[in-house]
């Protein structure tokens, strides 16, 4: 039997958006980009769509000025090992880890990014907390998070954004939600072909560290459904932060705007795994509500990840 150093790691889901969960509570860890698409790989490795790094903010220096705020840093990278700002399935699939493993109760709690500060509810029926040998426990109910303001910037000298896929191309809103999208609607969510390739998008200068790219139709009043190509990831079954990007643009197309009417308004944005619902209020605030569910627990050997883990 091996006695390499093995690392702890669970598996979630959000909405079918997957993640490997590796506890590193004071931040000892150094997972190289390419140690982080190992584990995501889902042929040779554990297989998810990013990897989920859970950090006391304290003990990580990206996070330390939010320390006083937040006591979570969730470190997130995509499945090829890059970094981004924010995951808005994770988020919630972050609280659930804290909750299920009693470094949290259910309730109100803050979590740092690299966004900034987001606050998240899990209602306190939704789930148990730790209950040792039971890998679902405190997986049921959903978790709801204030996830920031969305800004529309507006298209700069190169006109208007494009999104390409084969012979199909859609005119798109860039919207910001601490990441990037472009949300192209769209006749029908097949024209977007098997998104196993990036959408061209352009003006490239739009979008200097690349984008996800929605596609969107509508299936009822305030009702949209879509598809997602995330940026180091591929198509993936679900982006929270996508959904809320999508929720905004179809607000806007729809005349609806929280700050000039003083009323929120709320979409149910349906992803190929599941449901989330998203509402804008009146100061800008977006906030999202989905399930957060934790499947399974293991420990990776160390030595087939060929590194020493820092
Ligand atoms: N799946 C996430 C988004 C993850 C990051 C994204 N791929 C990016 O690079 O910005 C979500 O649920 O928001």
């Amino acid at each position: 039997m091996s006695t390499a150093p093995r690392l702890q790691f669970l598996k979630g889901h959000g909405t079918e958006n997957d993640f490997v969960i590796v506890p590193d509570l004071d931040g000892r860890l150094e997972l190289s980009a390419a140690t982080v698409a190992r584990i995501c790989d889902r042929r040779a490795g554990i297989g998810g769509d990013g990897l989920i790094r859970v950090v006391r903010s304290s003990a990580h220096p990206g996070a330390r000025a939010m320390a006083d705020q937040a006591e979570w840093f969730m470190d997130y990278r995509n499945s090829d090992g890059s970094i981004a700002e924010m995951c808005g399935n994770g988020v919630r699939v972050f609280a659930r880890y804290l909750q299920r493993a009693g470094l949290i109760e259910a309730g109100d709690l803050a979590i740092a990014t690299r966004a900034g500060v987001r606050r998240a509810h899990i209602a306190k029926d939704a789930g148990d907390a730790a209950r040792p040998g039971d890998a679902t426990a405190g997986s049921d109910g959903p978790i709801t998070v204030v996830m920031g303001e969305a800004t529309l910037p507006e298209p700069g000298p190169e006109g208007e954004i494009t999104v390409t896929v084969g012979d199909h191309s859609w005119s798109a809103r860039h919207v910001n939600m601490g990441n990037p999208h472009a949300v192209a609607f769209v006749d029908d969510l097949a024209q977007a072909g098997d998104l196993l390739a990036a959408p061209a998008v352009r003006p490239a200068a739009a979008y200097p560290h690349g984008t996800n790219v929605e596609f969107v139709v509508d299936r009822g009043p305030r009702h949209v459904a879509m598809r997602v190509h995330e940026r180091g990831s591929g198509e993936t079954r679900s982006c929270g932060t996508g959904a809320c990007a999508v929720m905004v643009a179809a607000a806007r197309r729809d005349g609806a705007d929280p700050a000039v009417t003083d009323h929120p308004v709320t979409y149910t944005v349906d992803v190929p795994g599941g449901r989330l619902v998203i509402t804008e209020r009146p100061d800008g605030t977006v906030e999202m509500t989905g399930p957060a569910v934790i499947v399974a627990e293991g420990e990776i050997d160390a030595s087939w990840l060929g590194t020493d883990l820092g």
